[in-house]
């Protein structure tokens, strides 16, 4: 446990290097849903777990009360999911919802600690295709999401668990600073 606590403290001690791609992320999320656009986000696993938690902060509510978000988890519609899979391919499952569903204006986050996962690399390509803005959340060094991405977030590390935590983090981060801009400074 202590151990673990040393490591996961050495992570969060770097992680006000990214304070100006959070700020760039945080105003691309404002300025979409203040248009009246909304965000799309995706991941595998863990990642995905993220995705939803963070596009409930958004539909339902973060810390205060504010009125819904547009914000939309890719990985929850387990039809749309299995039918690309087994009809098209794995890789395709998030960029064909993103072709379905993006317009420009919105922008669409990817959640990848190895920053290469190819399902949620092509969503990325996708979304640029459409005009949407596109947000990387990575890790060990950021991977090709990174490159690909509008704006990315990597985290420095290299251990999936670590990055995880700290992208939960980022996320709240986002969705501190989205209410804020919906409702004032506290
Ligand atoms: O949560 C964990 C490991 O902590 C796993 O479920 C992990 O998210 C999965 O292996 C993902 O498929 C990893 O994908 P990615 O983060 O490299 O894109
Ligand atoms: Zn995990």
């Amino acid at each position: 446990m202590a151990s673990y606590l040393r490591r996961h403290r050495e992570v969060l001690d770097q992680l006000h290097q990214l304070e100006l791609p959070l700020n760039e992320a945080a105003s691309r999320c404002v300025q979409s849903l203040k248009a009246g656009h909304k965000l799309l986000i995706c991941g595998n696993g863990g990642s995905a777990a993220d995705a939803q938690h963070f596009a409930a902060e958004l539909t339902g509510r973060y810390r205060r009360e504010r009125e819904p978000l547009a914000a939309l988890a890719l990985t929850t519609d387990s039809s749309a999911l299995t039918c690309i899979g087994n009809d098209y391919a794995f890789e395709e499952v998030f960029a064909r919802q993103v072709r379905a569903l993006s317009q420009p204006g919105d922008v669409l986050v990817g959640i990848s600690t190895s920053g290469n996962s190819p399902n949620v690399l092509r969503a990325v390509q996708a979304a640029a295709e459409r005009g949407a803005a596109t947000i990387a959340l990575t890790g060990r060094g950021g991977g090709e999401l990174a490159r690909q991405a509008d704006v990315a977030l990597t985290v420095p590390s290299d251990v999936t668990a670590q990055i995880q935590e700290m992208h939960i983090l980022l996320i709240h981060v986002l969705c501190e600073t989205i209410d804020d801009a919906f409702l004032g400074a506290p």
